[in-house]
């Protein structure tokens, strides 16, 4: 669905620079946010100070600053790196007397524009809500000033509310169909444990390629765009190996950094699905001259939501436009150099993840009476039947099995 901006809005990027961090390339990430947002980027602004200025984000100087450049390139807003506290945005509309917004809106304005699925559209909407519950005068200002646009836009375009009764009512309800939601999620997921089929999540940070990768291995047609935050709902495909394995691929919502905290509570059912899966495919963009930090910013988003710690293989995506980097992971236990685009490296991804499920598998060596010959069936639907050999005492079988089965097939 696209979006029709009835406004243009032009923005300033203003970010605070505190230590050593590269504000200047989280501002050129915040402008891919603007772009994907539909807002264009009329002027940056960056602040060095020692912390974030309490009452209104950067210092009063440099708010002068803004409204000088703000006049003299026609912008009708600004866009902080951050999240600004409610003072904070209240203080700075108050100075300013123009739109305010922060990283926590345009990423919550994505996500309101890019949900498909009715479980995607309640959990942007509940964090959407809890956002704004905290910020009703500041923003309810902002937001009036130029009658729509960013910040405005709610889940299937429905008009969100601006009354703090109603829109506690609303949270509750939403927390409801939520859970809802999220019990037939988790059937869903106990069905496919019990067909004994291994899970590998494909995650990493935004635009990295996770869509393209389940395509190119699968045939699916997953929306992939140049756009961050493409894919908000997750998909799962099956995958058959060469060896005849199957596993299931689950294509997710991708990581950034900042991930605002309301997202993360709101999407903890989708975010989660990285959790349960038995593998993790990280896709780093190696392309992307901040790889290193991006993968940095998955690996914690990993952690915070328990699932750190599994059998990881790191694609090194994008090979095809990479150009000469060397990359390194020492977390994953496999690393392959991919291109999704070209197909590049995906045989490899394929053995590498026929060894993952291997390594798990118990060996079984015996001779199945010709009456038990039921149980061969058994490993070759669960596991990796290697040789059978018929002979005289009955069917000689070397294979390998997940160790649910084992003790049915010994
Ligand atoms: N050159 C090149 N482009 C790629 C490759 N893989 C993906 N892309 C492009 O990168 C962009 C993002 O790809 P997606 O598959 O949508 O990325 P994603 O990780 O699913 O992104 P989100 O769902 O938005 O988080 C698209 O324009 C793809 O065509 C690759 O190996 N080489
Ligand atoms: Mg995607």
């Amino acid at each position: 669905m696209e979006y029709i901006n009835e406004i243009e809005e032009r923005v300033i990027l203003v970010g605070v620079q505190v230590g050593d961090e590269d504000t200047q390339q989280s501002l050129d990430e915040l402008e891919e946010l603007a772009d994907t947002a539909g807002a264009i980027t009329a002027g940056k602004i960056i602040q060095s100070r020692e912390a974030v200025h309490p009452g209104t984000y950067i210092g009063k100087g440099k708010i002068e600053e803004v409204r000088s450049l703000m006049l003299a390139v026609d912008a009708t807003g600004i866009i902080c790196d951050d999240e600004l506290s409610p003072a904070q945005m209240n203080n700075l509309e108050h100075e300013l007397e123009c739109k305010v917004m922060d990283r926590t809106l345009l990423i919550l304005d994505i996500f309101a524009k890019h949900a498909t699925t009715s479980e995607g559209k309640i959990q942007v909407e509940l964090a959407q809500l809890r956002y704004r519950s905290a910020r009703l005068v500041g923003l309810r200002a902002s937001l009036s000033r130029l009658g729509g646009g960013i910040g405005t836009r709610g889940p299937g375009e429905k008009k969100l509310e601006t009354d703090r009764r109603l829109i506690r009512k609303r949270i509750t309800a939403l927390k409801e169909e939520l859970s809802q939601v999220e019990r037939h999620r988790e059937l869903l997921r106990t069905g496919r444990s019990r067909g004994n089929l291994k899970t590998a999540a494909i995650v990493g940070y935004t635009n990295a390629g996770k869509s393209t990768l389940l395509n190119a291995l699968t045939g699916s047609q997953v929306l992939s765009q140049d756009k961050l935050f493409a894919t908000l709902d997750p998909t799962t495909r099956s995958l058959t190996l060469e060896d005849g394995q199957q596993l299931l691929l689950t294509d997710t919502v991708g990581f950034i950094r900042k991930l605002p905290h309301n997202l993360v509570e709101a999407f903890k059912s989708t975010l989660e699905e990285a959790k349960y899966a038995d593998y993790i495919i990280h896709v780093a963009d190696v392309s992307n001259p901040q790889v290193e930090l991006q993968m940095h910013v998955v690996y914690d988003t990993l952690r915070e939501l328990g699932a750190d710690g599994k059998k990881t293989i790191t694609v090194f995506n994008k090979q095809d436009v990479a150009g000469d980097v060397t990359v390194r992971d020492l977390r994953a236990d496999y690393t392959v150099k991919t291109s999704a685009k070209t197909g590049e490296g995906l045989q490899e991804l394929q053995e590498l993840l026929g060894k993952l499920i291997s390594e798990e598998l118990l060996y079984v060596e015996r001779v199945f009476p010709y009456q038990e010959a039921g149980k061969i069936q058994l490993i070759r639907e669960n596991g990796q039947l290697l040789s059978e050999e018929y002979t005289e005492n009955g069917i000689h079988v070397k294979a390998r099995v997940p160790k649910e089965i084992y003790h049915k097939v010994i």
